[in-house]
């Protein structure tokens, strides 16, 4: 008996029962699950976020566990999920949809997911579509048989398709990089002509591909009977972790993008995936190797202002820690401000969620009141990547209401994380002045962002973003603020690196427009915002369903799972059959 497992089983069934029963249905059908699951245009999105994980004992089933992980790195985001296990025979299964994981999986998909291996994967588009397609874990079947799951944006798809075309003659069936990513690896291994892999084979074909492509990638892999993979680009932009915890006379193993996935599961020795490394788990051995080219360390300082949960570590880092740090820093700045300005604050109150950390601290550093002057209905999700602007619109304010007590005849600070499109503070700033607020000065954790994010948060235009091509005075008249105060970049670094001094860069390109990995071209700049641009997106999301690029070779043909667009987003396939295909739906 494994008691590590069979504790650990206790309590995934648990906290799956916990997932399971917030699903507002019991039968899923298919009439019932065009109610439950939301509008395409209502699911929130943030960005991606992968999980691997191996039992030791490989008859207990890793799927419930991979599910659970995978809600809790829901934040990252909310457009469509997936589970691939490895059973007996090294046999794949796969889940994936459209959909947040408790809309996806239910008791009999997950049943299904046979195997004490698997990746999971929760996603928000960066590169192609929203298409059910692009869905991930990806797989390819030659050779070996191969999952695959990404973090991150590529930003030389355009040539790795015309290498995979031209040269690999591999048959890429969708516009996901993570597609060209996992075919990269494939055609790495196919080189070695084996019969049977090793494990340097893999870090021999996981070191070409780090000098194939560019961009950041932080990814979970599986080779059918083999073990799964972690591997994180040399510029360690996107987040990974692994953790172990004992199991009978061996360990179960996990890699997760963020370490609450660790800490939930029972997990302990967390630690980071180094920038370039690679690590491969079997049932027998754990081998890890840097097998990049050194380069830049470089992490995307944004999971610490934004995006990660407050209660996970990221390379060393307390998420928690830094953004009380970032509220300690902004006192100061607001302090020196508002002296200039000669204005007086009466109120900090925080704009739920992300900056409530940060605004407590700066309250207690200028020692004013803290109110929550706004409350949240928990059951509207993030809103600054929701797709669509008049979308984003609304839903501020389905999501914030602002009780008039704490704001009437007082001069306000509103603090928030950052200000992105400008959305949320527009609409919070007239809600406060609705409610009688006199003055209302908003104070942001993060300087202005100005510029894409081309290594997977979906912020691919610059057009959208309130700050860019505006001073300060500007944006603070485009959201109808009376004073707005940034906090400054070195400042912004420095409540994030003092607990990580070895850390000497972060990916601060959203404000710099420096890119750690280069290649960045204006030209690059300007296709990624003729591609993704709020207006464009849905146009690209028709023409997935449909179009042929007429380009190369085999081409790029026609999507093979137009023909269930628009059905249940439950799909459960028993096995893994043709590559991307959605071939049984429940
Ligand atoms: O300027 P905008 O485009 O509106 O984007 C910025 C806002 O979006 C995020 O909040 P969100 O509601 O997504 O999540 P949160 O509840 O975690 O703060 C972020 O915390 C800011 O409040
Ligand atoms: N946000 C992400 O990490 C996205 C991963 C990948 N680029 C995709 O679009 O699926
Ligand atoms: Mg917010």
């Amino acid at each position: 008996m494994q008691t590590g497992s069979a504790k650990g089983t206790a309590h995934v069934g648990r906290v799956l029962e916990k997932i399971l029963s917030a699903k507002t249905h019991q039968e899923p059908s298919l009439s019932a699950l065009s109610f439950v699951v939301p509008p395409r245009s209502f699911l929130l999105n943030i960005m991606c976020g992968v999980l691997g994980l191996l039992l030791h004992d490989p008859s207990v089933d890793a799927a419930p566990e991979i599910c659970e992980g995978l809600s809790l790195l829901q934040h990252r985001g909310q457009d469509a999920c997936g589970i691939v296990t490895c059973g007996h025979k090294g046999r794949f299964y796969q889940c994936k949809a459209n959909g947040m994981v408790r809309d996806v999986f239910d008791e009999t998909s997950i049943s299904r997911l046979t195997g004490g291996m698997g990746i999971g994967h929760v996603r928000y588009p960066t590169a192609g579509s929203s298409n059910h397609a692009e869905a991930q874990p990806f797989y390819v079947n030659s050779p070996y048989g191969i999952v695959l799951a990404h973090n991150g944006n590529l930003i030389d798809s355009a040539s790795l398709l015309h290498f995979m075309d031209a040269t690999a003659h591999r048959h890429i069936n969708t516009s996901s990089d993570s597609e060209l990513l996992l075919n990269l690896f494939a055609n790495n291994l196919q080189q070695t002509g084996k019969f049977r892999i090793n494990e340097e084979d893999i870090f021999t074909a996981i070191g070409g591909l780090m000098k194939e492509c560019t961009g950041a990638y932080a990814c979970t892999a599986m080779l059918a009977g083999f073990g799964i993979i972690a591997f994180r680009d040399p510029n360690g932009i996107r987040p990974l972790g692994m953790a172990s915890r004992k199991s009978g006379t061996g360990k179960d193993y996990l890699f997760a993008s963020e370490s609450i996935v660790a800490d939930a599961g029972g997990f302990s020795e967390w630690e980071d995936v180094k920038p370039g490394e690679a690590i491969i788990i079997t049932r027998s051995s754990v081998s890890r190797r840097i097998v990049a080219q050194p380069a830049t360390f470089a992490p995307d300082i944004f999971e610490f202002v934004y995006f990660a949960r407050p209660d996970s570590v990221l390379d060393g880092i307390s998420v928690y820690r830094s953004r009380m740090a970032m509220g300690d820093a902004l006192a100061a700045e607001v302090e020196k401000v508002l002296k200039e300005q000669n204005i007086s604050v009466d109120v900090v109150i925080p704009v739920p969620d992300t900056s409530r950390v940060a605004a407590l601290n700066l309250a207690q550093k200028l020692n004013l009141p803290y109110r929550e002057g706004f409350i949240k209905n928990r059951y509207v999700g993030r809103t600054f990547i929701m797709p669509g602007q008049q979308m984003r619109k609304k839903n501020v304010r389905r999501k914030l209401n602002a009780m008039a007590l704490e704001f009437a005849d007082k001069n306000v600070l509103l603090v928030d994380d950052s200000i992105v499109r400008g959305t949320t503070s527009r609409e919070i700033i007239q809600m406060a002045k609705d409610v009688g607020a006199k003055k209302v000065i908003v104070a942001s954790c993060a300087p202005p962002i100005r510029y894409s994010n081309v290594y997977g948060i979906d912020m691919p235009s610059r057009m959208e973003l309130v700050a860019h091509g505006r001073n300060t005075e500007e944006i603070a008249q485009a959201i109808g603020a009376d004073l707005v105060i940034f906090q400054t970049l070195p400042d912004l670094v420095a409540s994030v690196r003092q607990f990580n001094q070895s850390i000497s860069t972060f990916d601060c390109s959203v404000f710099t427009g420096e890119y750690v990995t280069g290649g960045v071209t204006e030209e690059y700049l300007q296709h990624l915002e003729s591609l993704r641009a709020d207006n464009v997106k849905n146009m690209v999301l028709v023409g997935e369903l449909g179009a042929q690029d007429g380009k190369g070779g085999g081409g790029r043909a026609q999507d093979l799972t137009t023909s269930v667009v628009g059905s249940s987003p439950m799909s459960v396939d028993d096995t893994v059959g043709l590559h991307n295909t959605w071939n049984v739906n429940k």
